[in-house]
């Protein structure tokens, strides 16, 4: 999942444009998560460990402005 991405303009862009807004990811266990929401911090594949907990990210976008709190478990 995480790593078919496509690039983050692309996906962040197609989203309504509020001025910011949280993102909950939600899955079963290694299907992803973690990977996708790194991907569209740095736009990039990064390797991931099991998650423990959750991981909470605040990423912006540099098209639109909007700033999108993400999590997920
Ligand atoms: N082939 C392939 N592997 C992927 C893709 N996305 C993630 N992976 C791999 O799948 C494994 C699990 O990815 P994670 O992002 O850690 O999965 P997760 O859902 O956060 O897992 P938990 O934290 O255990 O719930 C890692 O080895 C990733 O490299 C994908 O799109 N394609
Ligand atoms: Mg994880």
């Amino acid at each position: 999942m995480g790593n078919g991405l496509s690039d983050q303009i692309s996906i962040l862009s197609s989203l309504p444009s509020f001025q910011s807004f949280h993102i909950a990811i939600l899955g079963l266990d290694w299907a992803g998560k973690t990977t996708g929401l790194y991907r569209l911090q740095f736009n990039e594949f990064v390797k991931t460990v099991p998650t423990k907990g959750f991981n909470a990210e605040k990423i912006k976008t540099h098209s639109s402005e909007i700033s999108l709190p993400l999590s997920n478990t």
